[in-house]
């Protein structure tokens, strides 16, 4: 019998792997190209739009009736002070959907980002009847395996592109497309075009795709090979031997409550600075151990997209993943995660110790 989630666990990779593509083009064409177009955030947008089309053109062909929680939306893209940027996203779509059988109209292009604009929560998923399954041609009746509950419950979630300013710099970021049904996480899978195959030969291979199926382990692999290699945090046994890993951005994660936490611990390395969920990547394979997103504003909410595949990653590499109050991470509410406050990932072993010098921090700030 095959795995459970085996069809949109391919289907999955492969949309990755396509929007990977498309911003990888975007890159080079419009932020180090010949033609660089300007110093603004304009080939991020481009990037941004174009891979959402991507992926949700392909998963609206596979799974037809799923919702989608994605995070970017139309309502920039469609007024005439627009056109030039539509155009450009259709052409960059249009090049990877193309050989695959699809050519979008400006129409269709529009409606495939739309298709984003789910609410989220614990619903959304719903199955075919067994009847209507039947009238439909083999290869599609294939993706709905008879047994499964005619009506279930969740969504996809996608953040086309994860880290926009490294992005820019030519850093980190990341394609990260999630399965959430009854407010549980059960697939993610990250495309980090930027990200080392290998930690340990920084300097070689780029291009990692990262795939976590729940109680089905998480695992890793080159853009360029499709072997896939089991991957799982770290044997550190004491945070004070740990290395943790950060946002980039000060005004994603607090830089100095992240020092307090350090120095609380024992932990004498320098933190390592990241863009995007490559940071739970990077703990999933064990390439660092602590990663920590701590809330700078008490009104910020984290987004559902920003979390969904990486939190999956780390638990199924053997690590815990909750928000700095020890709470699980809660899917279940919506686009945003308003019952919860930043991140706290590590392995499992030194969750707990971690926990309390983050708590212990945090308390501090607020006597103060
Ligand atoms: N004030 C804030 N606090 C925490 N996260 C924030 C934030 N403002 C923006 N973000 C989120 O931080 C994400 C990037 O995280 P990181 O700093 O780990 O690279 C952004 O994703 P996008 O780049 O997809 O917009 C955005 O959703
Ligand atoms: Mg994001
Ligand atoms: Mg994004
Ligand atoms: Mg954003």
């Amino acid at each position: 019998m095959a795995a459970a989630f085996a069809q949109e666990r391919a289907i999955a990779i492969h949309a990755v792997l396509q929007a990977s593509k498309v911003c990888q083009a975007v890159f080079h064409k419009l932020v180090v190209g010949p033609t660089v177009i300007k110093k603004d955030k304009s080939p991020v947008t481009i990037a941004d739009y174009s891979a959402q089309a991507v992926v949700n053109t392909i998963l609206v062909e596979h799974f037809p009736m799923d919702p989608m929680v994605a995070e970017e939306d139309t309502k920039d893209l469609r007024g005439d002070e627009s056109k030039v940027m539509r155009s450009k996203v259709l052409e960059l779509a249009n090049e990877i959907l193309a050989p695959e059988g699809h050519n979008l109209t400006e129409e269709k292009l529009l409606e495939s980002i739309d298709r984003g604009n789910y609410a989220g929560g614990a619903k959304g998923r719903t199955y075919h009847s067994a009847a209507r399954i039947s009238s439909w041609p083999p290869e599609r009746r294939s993706y709905f395996p008879p047994l499964l509950p005619l009506i279930s419950t969740g969504h996809w979630t996608l953040d086309p592109i994860d880290g926009t300013l490294g992005f820019l710099r030519g850093d980190q970021f990341a394609v990260c497309l999630a399965l959430i049904i009854d407010g549980e996480v059960q697939l993610g899978v990250m495309g980090c075009p930027n990200l080392p195959v290998s930690h340990l030969n920084p300097e070689g291979e780029k291009g990692c795709l990262f795939v976590a199926v729940k109680n089905q382990g998480a695992f890793q692999r080159a853009f360029t090979s499709s072997t896939e290699h089991r991957i799982s945090v770290s044997s550190v046994h004491s945070p004070h031997s740990a290395t943790f890993c950060e946002s980039v951005e000060a005004s994603h994660s607090s830089h100095d409550d992240a020092a307090r936490i350090a120095a609380r611990l024992g932990i004498t390395r320098d933190p390592v600075r990241m863009d995007s969920q490559a940071k739970y990547c990077t703990i999933a394979r064990g390439a660092a151990d602590i990663y920590l997103r701590l809330p700078v504003s008490a009104e910020y909410q984290e987004k559902i997209w920003d979390h969904a595949s990486g939190s999956l990653l780390v638990t199924e590499a053997g690590g815990t993943v909750t928000d700095v109050n020890g709470q699980p991470l809660n899917f279940t509410v919506g686009r945003v995660f308003p019952r919860n406050t930043g991140v706290v990932a590590t392995p499992a072993g030194i969750h707990a110790e971690v926990l309390s010098a983050v708590k212990a921090v945090l308390a501090e700030n607020k006597r103060d």
